[in-house]
């Protein structure tokens, strides 16, 4: 028979509330730590990209170069359609503000 009901369930695969609780408070803490690094490798790109641009302009070329925000867009393409969303708001911040 290969209908399962709650009481079915194995010991081994049971957890309690308490252990939910604490796997849960690892995990999330494992997240914060990788937001506030996401957060700064996202600042760094940005700055960096920034130079670049302000670099290149003041010898006369231009700010943005398509063909090789063709390659970071297919860089984040493993992701799927938010890779490409992804990669689009990267390559934004690296813009800054219009003239500045
Ligand atoms: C950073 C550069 O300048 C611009 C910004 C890019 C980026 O943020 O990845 C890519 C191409 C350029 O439009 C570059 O040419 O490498």
């Amino acid at each position: 028979m290969n209908a399962t009901v709650d009481g079915d369930r194995p010991q081994a695969e049971q957890t309690s509330p308490e252990q939910a609780a604490a796997t849960i408070d690892d995990f999330r803490g494992e997240i914060d730590h990788l937001d506030a690094e996401i957060l700064r490798l996202i600042k760094r790109r940005a700055e960096i990209s920034r130079q670049i641009g302000q670099a290149r302009m003041a010898a006369g070329g231009p700010r943005i170069v398509y063909n090789r925000e063709m390659d970071v867009l297919a860089r984040y393409r493993e992701l799927g359609p938010e890779g490409r969303e992804l990669a689009m708001i990267l390559l934004r911040l690296g813009r800054g503000r219009l003239g500045h």
